[in-house]
C-alpha cells in the first residue's frame, strides 16, 4: 500500500535526530504502530537529540479515514498520545495517560507524510505533563495539537519495559543504534 518511496521517505531521520529501534514486543501488537500493512498508521520513532524529545514520521492510511479523504480524528488523537507518551518514556519516566486533550486545526489528507513532535513541558512528582504537535512533514501546516497529563506508575511492576528502554536510549548515546 505504501509507495518504495514512502517506505524510505518514513525510515530516514532529519538532521539532528536518531533513530528508535523499538522492540518487536512494543510494537507488534501496538495499536498505533502494529500495522504494517500500510492501510492504516505507517510509523517511525526518532529522538531529536539536542533536546531529546520525541519525533515521528507518520503516513494515515486508507483504513485511517474519518470525513471523506481525510483522517479520522480519533486516529490523530492516538498518534499524539502515543507520541506523548513516547516523549515521557524517552526521558526516563514509565507512564500511562490519565488525560488528554487534542486541538484538530487542519483536515489532513489521507496519504500525506507527517510528522509528529512531542516533548516533556512539566514533571511535578507522579505527574508528568507532554505537549505534542502533528504537522505537515515537508511545511508549516499542524493538523492538530495535543496536552496530556501522564502518571508514573511503579518501575518495580514494568521492570521488563523499562530495562529495555534503558538499554534502547544507552545504545543512541553511544552511537551504536
Ligand atoms: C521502550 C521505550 C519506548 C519509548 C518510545 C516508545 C514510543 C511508543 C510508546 C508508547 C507509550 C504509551 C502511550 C500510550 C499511553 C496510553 O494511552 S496508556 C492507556 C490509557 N491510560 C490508562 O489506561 C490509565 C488508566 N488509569 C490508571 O491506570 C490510573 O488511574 C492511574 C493513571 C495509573 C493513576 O492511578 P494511581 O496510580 O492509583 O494514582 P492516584 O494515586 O490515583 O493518582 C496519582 C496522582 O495523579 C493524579 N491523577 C490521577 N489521575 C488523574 C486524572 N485523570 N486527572 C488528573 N489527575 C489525575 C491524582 O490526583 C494524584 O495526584 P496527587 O494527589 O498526587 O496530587
Amino acid at each position: 500500500m505504501l509507495s518504495d518511496d514512502d517506505v524510505k521517505w518514513l525510515e530516514t531521520p532529519q538532521p539532528g535526530w536518531s533513530a528508535l529501534r523499538l522492540p518487536h514486543m512494543i510494537l507488534e501488537d501496538s495499536f498505533v504502530s502494529g500495522d504494517s500493512s500500510g492501510r492504516r498508521l505507517s510509523l517511525r520513532f526518532f529522538r531529536h537529540d539536542p533536546d531529546r524529545s520525541l519525533r515521528a514520521k507518520v503516513i494515515f492510511g486508507p483504513g485511517t479515514q474519518g470525513p471523506p479523504g481525510h483522517a479520522h480524528g480519533g486516529s490523530m488523537a492516538a498518534v499524539l498520545d502515543d507520541a506523548m507518551g513516547g516523549a515521557a518514556w524517552m526521558q526516563g519516566h514509565p507512564v500511562v495517560a490519565a488525560e488528554l486533550t487534542a486541538r484538530f486545526k487542519t483536515m489532513l489528507p489521507l496519504g500525506a507524510r507527517c510528522v509528529v513532535e512531542a516533548w516533556v513541558s512539566a514533571v511535578d512528582g507522579r505527574k508528568v505533563r507532554v505537549a505534542g504537535r502533528l504537522r505537515q512533514g515537508d511545511g508549516d501546516t499542524v493538523f492538530a495539537e495535543g496536552e496530556a497529563l501522564f502518571i508514573t506508575l511503579d518501575p518495580k511492576k514494568f521492570g521488563v519495559l523499562t530495562s529495555e528502554a534503558s538499554r534502547i536510549f544507552s545504545e543512541l548515546d553511544e552511537g551504536t543504534s
